[in-house]
């Protein structure tokens, strides 16, 4: 399925994955902006343990809503540093748009990288920091603490590599509830496309 689905920013995107029940695209009628941001560095990304609120008790990058009067850059540079405790030259890696059965508002997320911080790795309210050891093509043995994807959204799997390669991504996934959990429903992927 390679039709652009509703809610899909970015230009020049190049179909990568697709799946799910492609009859329908959930509806929706609100947006809020929220931001998601990883430290890649000496072949690890560091993740944070959701400690309470949406997301609880999964792994994920460090992020949250874009206050009134932020741009998404400057909300994913405050709730990195809020977050984890450090500061890092955040870059755009791409965005995507969730949208969850029943919810009042589709999620918009920027996702941003950056390949080095400042200051200390600190345990927040919100997050439990740790590093993983980024996928090795080269180990057969696999690496010693590999990405948890089992404990993230569903979807991470397919865009995080995305992230690694650095090569722009946008996509939308929609949720719908199996009793109290959230699994994913449809969903498409695209890359942006090198001009030259
Ligand atoms: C598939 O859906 C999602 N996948 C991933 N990887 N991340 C998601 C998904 N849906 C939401 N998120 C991210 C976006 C944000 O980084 C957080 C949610 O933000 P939160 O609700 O924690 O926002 P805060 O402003 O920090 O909240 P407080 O008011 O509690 O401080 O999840």
């Amino acid at each position: 399925m390679t039709d652009i689905p509703p809610g899909v920013s970015g230009t020049n995107l190049q179909f990568f994955a697709s799946g799910g029940d492609e009859s329908v695209w959930l509806p929706y009628t609100n947006i809020k902006y929220y931001t998601n941001a990883f430290i890649v560095k000496d072949n690890r990304v560091l993740l944070g343990y959701k400690k309470r609120g949406f997301g609880l008790g999964k792994y994920n990058g460090f992020g949250g809503k874009v206050e009134p009067g932020e741009t998404p850059l400057q909300a994913a540079i405050r709730e990195l540093e809020e977050e984890a405790g450090v500061k890092a030259p955040l870059e755009h890696a791409g965005c995507l748009f969730f949208l969850s059965e029943g919810a009042e508002w589709a999620f918009q997320i920027e996702i941003y990288r950056a390949d080095n911080y400042e200051g200390i790795v600190t345990e927040s309210d919100e997050m439990r920091p740790e590093w993983f050891s980024l996928p090795d093509p080269i180990s057969k043995d696999g690496p010693i603490n590999p990405i948890p994807f089992s404990k993230m959204w569903e979807t991470d799997e397919i865009w995080l590599p995305l992230l690694f390669e650095k090569r722009k991504f946008f996509g939308r996934a929609d949720f719908t509830k199996a009793g109290d959990v959230l699994v994913p429903h449809r969903w498409w992927y695209g890359v942006e496309q090198n001009e030259s």
